[in-house]
């Protein structure tokens, strides 16, 4: 994984001019060509474990699985927001751990945080370091050191049980073995969030992540059934029986807990049959809110399509420019359907007819196919736009459909108003892809000029965003989580009460407070 960049550096390509002339003439800003810095010009402050903190530490994962050594530690400084790329571009790695560790099971992750409970070192669990809201940045929280814990060696396929459908995996395990895993047994899991070659079933269990085929598979939190935590006070096993009444779901205190309470080591995880079929249709409507409003009736009927997104006008005309094709006017919905043959015609003639008769016009399975075949390549434009001078970044929020159009009129005019002006201009485009009976998500992506000082002019629109979010009834966050970024608008989403409760759970799990600091959990 590239240090400055989203992934696979195989993979990058430079913007072609036709695309570079578009953007420019967009933006109304000349593009630039904006390489990163050389990796032996990144600073990174010197490590700050002594000798006898590194022999504890090797005493519990093994010497060879101590890395404080510059590489090791500038790929562990931040996670993979746009933010955190351009600080390491421009050769700005602080803070670093001051040492990666790699345990190899529960056990050493276990005696790892009673070592640094005991030595007062800070601890940043690392799945797949994708984070876009600071979630791994490497905070010392006022102790005396930090260390970043890489789960990839937690990669096992620990147990699989075709009879309940469930399987238990390493926390470490990223998507792609995952289902490289689980396919041996002919199961899928399902999750696809756009960052699936990288992150782990660990990370996306503590950040309740939500994946492109949420609407049939659901959300990763719907998908677990059991965890194992190692905490500095012990171990937390969670779940196991399908459903139970003993008392509150203590599983659910670790969903989303972001490292803040425990390193997840196994994840139990309800498993699908791979499907036999899938068909795929995209739909045209007018305008943005008969798309949403489709949506809408198909959350609400039972109709449940695997996938389902709608996206507004500006979305659905750069999507189709991006991929050098013209899309329809108005705005573009995509619905795809998995399972065995016959039920999968069933309910898609069912969505058909709910999709006409919310104003739809048929397109076909063209655009889906399309969508399918580009849908993991936006975060590599990312870094092409980055390096001709142009700011890409995403955001997102959810709310219900009652006020969900509000919603996306405030944030985008929040984020177009913070951003149009003299250093050029901005697109703001936005989809709908994750849908509820109750209500939706609106996912926002924005590309403009970077300007002079690029973080903090995405600082202010972001900042605007997130005014707007509070103000409107939208949650800070619908699945990138809270980190550091959405930290400052978690008190007023949860409520004083609810910010004591989350402090007392940490008191009780992590007392010295070495698990994560200075993320999810508001000051008091
Ligand atoms: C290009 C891109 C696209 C993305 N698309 C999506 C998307 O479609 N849907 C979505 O939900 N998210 C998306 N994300 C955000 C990110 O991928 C998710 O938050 C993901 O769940 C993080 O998994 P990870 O393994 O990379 O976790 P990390 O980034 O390593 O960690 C995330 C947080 O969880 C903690 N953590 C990680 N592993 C553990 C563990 N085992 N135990 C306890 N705490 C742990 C970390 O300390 C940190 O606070 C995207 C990110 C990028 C860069």
């Amino acid at each position: 994984m590239s240090w400055f960049a989203w992934g696979d550096p195989a993979r990058a390509r430079a913007l072609d001019p036709g695309l570079r002339d578009l953007v420019s003439q967009v933006l109304r800003a000349p593009l630039a060509d904006l390489p990163p810095v050389p990796e032996e010009r990144v600073e990174l402050a010197p490590s700050r474990l002594d000798e006898r903190l590194r022999g504890l530490l090797a005493g519990v994962v093994g010497p060879g699985h101590v890395d404080d050594g510059d590489a090791a530690r500038l790929r562990r400084s931040g996670g993979k927001s746009t933010p955190d790329l351009l600080l390491r571009r421009a050769g700005r790695a602080d803070p670093a751990p001051d040492a990666v560790l790699y345990p190899a099971d529960h056990d050493q992750v276990q005696r790892v945080l009673e070592v640094c409970s005991a030595e007062r070192v800070a601890v940043v669990p690392f799945g797949g370091g994708t984070s876009v809201v600071g979630g791994v940045a490497p905070l010392r929280g006022g102790l005396r050191a930090v260390v970043c814990l890489d789960l990839r060696r937690l990669d096992r396929l620990v147990s699989v049980d075709t009879a309940s459908m469930t399987a238990v995996l390493g926390a470490g395990v990223r998507t792609p073995r995952a289902e490289a895993l689980l396919a041996e047994h002919g199961c899928t899991l399902g999750h696809l969030p756009q960052s699936y070659e990288y992150a782990s079933v660990g990370g996306y269990a503590a950040t309740r992540s939500s994946g492109q085929a949420s609407s049939g598979y659901g959300r990763f939190e719907d998908m677990v059934v059991s965890l194992r935590a190692a905490t500095p006070r012990g171990t937390l096993d969670t779940g196991g029986p399908p459903a139970s009444a003993a008392g509150p779901d203590l599983g659910r205190l670790l969903l989303g807990s972001e490292g803040t309470l425990g390193v997840i080591t196994e994840v139990g995880l309800r498993i699908r049959r791979r499907p036999e079929h899938v068909l795929d249709e995209a739909w045209s409507f007018p305008d943005f809110a008969t798309g949403v409003d489709a949506l809408r009736v198909l959350a609400q009927s039972g109709i449940r399509p695997t996938m389902a997104r709608v996206l507004d006008e500006a979305e659905t005309f750069v999507g189709a420019a991006v991929g050098g094709r013209e899309a329809a006017p108005g705005c573009q919905a995509v619905l795809g359907f998995e399972g065995t043959g016959a039920e999968v015609d069933v309910r898609a003639a069912a969505a058909r007819e709910a999709m006409a008769g919310a104003g739809g016009t048929p397109l076909g399975p063209e655009p889906v196919a399309h969508w399918r075949d580009n849908r993991f390549s936006a975060p590599y434009l990312r870094d092409s736009l980055l390096s001709a001078g142009v700011l890409a970044e995403t955001l997102e929020t959810a709310a219900p459909w009652s006020g969900l159009l509000p919603l996306y009129a405030a944030v985008s005019g929040a984020l177009t108003g913070a951003l149009e002006g003299e250093e050029g201009g901005a697109v703001v485009m936005c989809h709908v892809s994750h849908t509820y009976p109750t209500g939706a998500s609106l996912y926002f992506t924005v590309v403009t000029a970077a300007g002079a000082a690029p973080l903090e002019r995405w600082g202010r629109a972001k900042r605007a965003a997130s005014e707007a979010i509070a103000a409107n009834g939208g949650t800070i966050t619908h699945h990138h989580a809270v980190g550091t970024d959405h930290l400052p608008w978690m008190a007023a989403e949860i409520g004083p009460l609810g910010g004591e409760v989350l402090r007392a759970v940490k008191a009780a799990l992590d007392p010295v407070g070495v698990l994560n600091p200075g993320k999810l959990i508001p000051a008091p």
